[in-house]
């Protein structure tokens, strides 16, 4: 693997910039659901030698001006002032109104770590819109469910979000891809009324499964009617209906909206072993999607997301890495210093789980023909 792979009638190269720094990583180790997650990653990308096929860029954290680009000062300034208190009593109503306490806690590091993550993202959206690159990748971003005046799960400034806006000053349609476990929510909540931004997500849906939204009726209201997708899968999921049901709407969104760029959300928590134990994916359909995109050939913002089994994770990222820059890796993965996380096999790829796939051909079919054979649709 590595450098020396000869690359045999491969895509033309794309240009790729890959966002990362010394400061960028420790901040956003920090990130308290997924701890050391982004040097873990950046490790194995490392030791098979990806570095050299792309453009570093090291990023800067989001100030408080291109924040409230989207969010409310109000909600970013709460934020900030809970995160210096160190006073365990501190969530009072207010905090509460913004989403901030048990399930997304202000603690010390969570602003810091949030705004380098979404400079991150800035950053790559950037070198797209300068046209330094086709392809942009921040694994440290892809935080999907913050809202415009409060956090939600585990997620508090949305960079998805402002990278779109981003990516908006220089292209006029642009299309947000989440295949991510969960719904994205946030993203879609902030453009569900635009026909400029289209949003699909493809994500678990069953009573009581978190965020509960995105249904095949929710379409998008007003200007955006119809430019609203959302794609609910159930329990169990492989790779050969999770591709299938991709590819098949991806079709018919190209044809209908035929975006300008694109952003596509990767979160891993999908994949076999990860702890939300819903998905039975490998990273062979997700890296697919990724393949899928790149044939369409406009700017591409690859962003992370979900993903508890923090090795299944890096395995991910580094295989779409991989496909992004067009290098063939060898499944061993190398001596490195996170090395013994990859044991028994120390293989780059992962087996799916024996949990069946709920998902029958009717169902499928019926959620691609809700879909295609919709009238309001890209109307
Ligand atoms: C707040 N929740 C979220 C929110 C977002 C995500 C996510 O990854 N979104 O992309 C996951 C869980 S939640 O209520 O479903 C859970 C909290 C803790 C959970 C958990 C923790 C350990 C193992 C399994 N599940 S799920
Ligand atoms: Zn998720």
């Amino acid at each position: 693997g590595g450098s020396n792979t000869i690359r045999k009638g491969l895509l033309p190269e794309k240009k790729v910039v890959y966002v990362c720094s010394a400061d960028f990583l420790s901040e956003c180790d920090r990130i308290a659901k997924v701890p050391f997650r982004a040097s873990i990653t950046h490790a194995v990308i490392e030791a098979y030698g990806l570095l050299s096929r792309m453009s570093v860029v090291p990023p800067k954290p989001a100030t408080f001006e291109e924040i409230c680009h989207f969010h409310s000062t109000d909600y970013i300034e709460c934020l900030q002032r809970l995160c210096q208190d160190d006073d365990p009593d501190k969530y009072d109503e207010e905090a509460e109104e913004f989403g901030l306490g048990y399930d997304c806690p202000a603690d010390e590091g969570v602003y810091d770590s949030a705004s380098w993550a979404a400079g991150g993202t800035l950053t790559a959206a950037e070198q797209l819109v300068s046209g330094q690159c086709s392809v942009a990748i921040n694994w440290a971003g892809g935080w999907h469910h913050a809202k415009r005046d409060s956090a939600a799960g585990f997620c508090y400034i949305n960079d998805i979000v402002l990278g779109i806006l981003k990516l908006r000053t220089k292209y006029d349609r642009v299309l947000y891809v989440d295949i991510d476990l969960h719904h994205g929510d946030g993203v879609e909540d902030a453009f569900c009324a635009t026909s400029k931004v289209m949003t699909v997500s493809f994500h678990k849906y069953s009573p009581g499964f978190f965020p509960g939204t995105g249904n095949l009726s929710d379409t998008g209201i007003g200007k955006g009617a119809g430019y609203t997708v959302n794609v609910p899968l159930n329990e169990g999921c492989q790779d050969e209906n999770f591709y299938r049901v991709f590819e098949k709407v991806m079709d018919i969104v190209k044809i209908k909206f035929d975006p300008e760029a694109v952003v596509c959300q990767c979160g891993a928590d999908g994949l076999a072993g990860d702890p939300m134990d819903s998905f039975n994916l490998t990273t062979l359909s997700l890296a697919k999607c990724v393949q899928y995109l790149l044939t369409w050939n406009i700017p591409l913002l690859l962003l992370g997301g979900g993903g508890y089994h923090i090795p299944n994770t890096a395995r991910c990222w580094t295989h779409i890495t991989s496909v992004v820059t067009g290098t063939k890796l060898s499944s061993d993965i190398p001596e490195h210093r996170y090395f013994t996380l990859y044991g028994p096999d120390y293989d780059l790829m992962i087996s799916p789980g024996n949990r069946a796939d709920t998902n029958t051909p009717s169902h499928i079919k019926n959620v691609i023909a809700q879909i295609s054979d919709r009238p309001d649709l890209f109307v």
